[in-house]
């Protein structure tokens, strides 16, 4: 990452594309942005006799400048956004009121309604933008403020005002469709997720989803149950690959329905299922294996005239501080193997 988006992202650069990232970025940016004009705008005013003005505008740089720091030892934006929008509104009542800089004050206002519409979203932004303009009003209509100079057209403050509700409602139809179509990316990418973790026929995790759970687990200690289906082939060639297909949906339901609190079931591979639990004594984690067995030995399969039976074979180990997640994977599939040579329809544990 170049030298200047991570001075934005103040080293949450991890997760670029997530929303916290960048709305630390934009906040940030605002604030960089904001630095960079009112310090040589304040400056200037400082240089042409402008004191109070010139000290306000360098006041809010040193606040932005602040904010800068905040945000790198917090990642707190919406604090920060807070820290930018708030004195920024100050400033905007200041500069209409006394007119800035040779009467220009006004010029900086339209660049508030995006500002606020982004840092505070659409429903608080166009609350505080119809306070700003009430005061806006109020300062231009009923206050002496630079305005009565006879400098001015009359017509100049109502097209100001008008011009000002224009931005903001073109700003407010921005940010609604960005937020919609944001919405939409975090729900689509959500589903996406989903059925990449996802095994459609039996709609338990898959593969991956169940290493992405195992792994990112903060539990040290569980056990893995691996459960393959005996004899499967036989069901696909006496029955057919449907028949297969249905058998396997069902075994998913079967066995995802006594799992305790925590537990994962996932679809392993073809006809293999592999279980975890956590919380519970190696024991425990057997005798679930012994019920599920026991479960599907009782069961009987039908699909539309089709009956038939089914028996699974189960490797039960436990992973903890001296294991590690594949060795605890290879060594239930190798009492999975020994409970298949050994008959089939049983369940072996250390
Ligand atoms: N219908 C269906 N069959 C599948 C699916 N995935 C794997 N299979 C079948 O599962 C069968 C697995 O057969 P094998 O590995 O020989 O094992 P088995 O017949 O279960 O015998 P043992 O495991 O030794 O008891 C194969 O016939 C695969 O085609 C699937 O998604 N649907």
């Amino acid at each position: 990452m170049s030298t200047w988006l991570t001075f934005f992202y103040v080293g949450k650069n991890e997760g670029a594309f997530s929303e916290d990232a960048r709305r630390v970025f934009i906040v940030n940016l605002f604030a960089t942005v904001g630095v960079l004009f009112t310090l040589p705008l304040g400056l200037s005013s400082l240089y042409e006799g402008e004191v109070v003005l010139g000290v306000v505008l360098i006041f809010i740089a040193f606040l932005y400048s602040m904010n800068h720091i905040y945000l790198r030892y917090t990642h707190n934006h919406s604090v920060s956004g807070n820290f930018v929008i708030y004195p920024l509104y100050i400033l905007m009542v200041y500069l209409i009121y006394t007119g800035g800089v040779h009467g220009t004050g006004h010029v900086w206002v339209y660049c508030l309604p995006a500002v606020a519409l982004f840092l505070h979203g659409l429903k608080r932004g166009l609350i505080e933008l119809g306070f700003f303009t009430l005061a806006l009003v109020i300062v231009m209509f009923f206050m002496d403020s630079h305005f009565v100079e006879p400098d001015y057209h009359p017509t100049l403050k109502s097209r100001i005002l008008f011009s000002f509700l224009v931005v903001i409602f073109l700003s407010a139809i921005y940010e609604y469709s960005m937020s919609r179509s944001n919405q939409e990316l975090k729900e689509t990418t959500a589903k996406l997720k989903l059925v990449a973790n996802t095994d459609a026929l039996t709609e338990l995790l898959n593969r991956r989803g169940m290493m992405q759970r195992l792994e990112g687990t903060t539990y040290t200690s569980y056990h893995l149950l691996l459960a393959d289906v005996d004899f499967f082939k036989r069901i696909n060639d006496e029955y057919g690959h449907d028949v297969g297909d249905y058998a396997l949906a069902e075994l998913g339901k079967i066995i995802q329905k006594p799992l305790p609190k925590g537990g994962l079931a996932s679809r392993w591979g073809g006809e293999e299922f592999l279980v975890a639990v956590c919380d519970c004594t190696e024991l425990d984690a057997f005798n679930l294996a012994e019920s599920i067995r026991q479960e599907v030995e009782e069961h009987e399969f039908v699909y539309l005239d089709q009956k038939f039976r089914m028996t699974l074979s189960f490797g039960v180990a436990t992973m903890n501080e001296f294991t590690s997640l594949r060795e605890t994977i290879t060594l239930a599939d190798n009492r999975l193997y020994s409970a298949k040579r050994a008959g089939r329809n049983q369940t072996r544990k250390g």
